[in-house]
């Protein structure tokens, strides 16, 4: 069995350096993101988190595939972002040239399927970003068939799992101990903080049993997922609590680190299908956790099918103690609205 230390070593340093960058911009950012020709926003953190990231992942292990969110193309016809892009890198490469820096984020154009190859979303939640909430760094492995590490830097959400979100606007970043959460296959999961002042520990999924009692999260984004769906399911199961709306893989941190005990993706359109980068590490720290991962028809989530999850439809993320009775009840909403159709 692979050990993976020297991967585990390198991504968690190529993250903790992305994540400098996320916060510095996002405590000073107004509202300056470019709309990608998919309408999506993206800004120059997204950019220099990115090719931080595959620069160092890039000189480590040469040989492998990346596959990862954001190409340089619209980029380079933005010189004044392309500059503080730049400016934004030299922090770690001092002489990095604009050119070498979008041949850095150029290099995950790879394709992704069943060889070995690396995910990245240098910014998860770009949304929550720009409202200054919640997102993530994440990084993950896919080796001889199935996730094999993952690494979510999660800047606003604390290692202590009993301290408040951080509120950047207020927190300075010294304060702020967000958390760096992580897992190897088969050697559980961890977290540490970012800025690197405290150990790692050990987390798990919650223990509970009670449904009533469950806390229930979803994307802040009614268009990445139905509000409406989720509350009818919560309900169906006997949930009591409102869910927490919070963008990104950030949740996949909260169910594995036992904050909640559900994470619902319910599909908004036909035919969407997720971003693999959109929940690799989640997934491989929310299962080292002892949580439970399907798609919304309670199939596994499949890796090996290129850059989206082409054979899944949604997904749900559990604790692992009631997963088949939360999949059935969406399968049963499913069929009667279709019914009603
Ligand atoms: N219609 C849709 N359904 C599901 N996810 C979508 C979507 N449109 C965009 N997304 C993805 O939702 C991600 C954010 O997840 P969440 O909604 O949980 O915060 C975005 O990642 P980025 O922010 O990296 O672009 C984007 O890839
Ligand atoms: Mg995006
Ligand atoms: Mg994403
Ligand atoms: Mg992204």
């Amino acid at each position: 069995m692979t050990d993976y230390s020297q991967e585990l070593s390198l991504a968690l340093s190529a993250v903790r350096n992305a994540a400098e960058i996320c916060q510095l911009v996002q405590r000073r950012i107004g509202s300056s993101a470019m709309a990608k020709s998919d309408k999506s926003p993206v800004t120059m953190a997204d950019f220099a988190s990115q090719a931080v990231i595959l620069e160092a992942v890039g000189r480590a292990f040469p040989n492998d595939c990346l596959v990862a969110e954001e190409i340089s193309t619209e980029l380079q016809q933005e010189p004044e972002l392309l500059g503080e892009v730049t400016t934004l890198v030299q922090r770690f490469h001092p002489q990095a040239t604009s050119q070498q820096i979008c041949e850095w984020i150029d290099r995950g154009h790879g394709a992704g399927g069943s060889r070995r190859y690396w995910t990245l979303d240098p910014i998860d939640g770009t949304k929550g970003f720009l409202r200054k909430e919640q997102y993530a760094i994440a990084l993950a492995l896919y080796d001889g068939g199935e996730l094999v590490l993952g690494v979510l830097g999660c800047p606003n959400l604390p290692a202590d799992p009993t301290r408040k979100l951080i509120n950047p606007a207020i927190t300075p970043i010294e304060q702020a101990q967000g958390g760096l959460f992580y897992a190897v296959r088969g050697a559980g999961a961890f977290v540490t903080s970012l800025d690197g002042h405290h150990l790692p520990r050990p987390i798990h999924v919650s223990a509970s049993h009670n449904l009533h009692e469950y806390r229930v999260c979803e994307s802040a984004e009614a268009t990445h997922s139905r509000h409406d769906a989720s509350a009818t399911i919560a309900q169906s199961l006997g949930v009591a609590g409102e869910p927490v709306r919070m963008d990104s893989q950030a949740k996949y941190a909260c169910v594995a680190s036992g904050r909640a005990e559900i994470y619902l993706r319910l599909p908004t359109r036909a035919g969407y299908r997720e971003c693999i980068w959109d929940h690799a590490a989640g997934v491989m720290v929310i299962e080292a956790a002892g949580g439970k991962v399907t798609d919304t028809t309670g199939k596994e989530l499949d890796f090996s099918q290129g850059r989206h999850l082409s054979a899944n439809i949604g997904v749900v993320a559990t604790n692992g103690i009631h997963h088949e009775k939360i999949v059935a009840a969406i399968v049963a909403q499913q069929q009667s609205l279709a019914a009603q159709q």
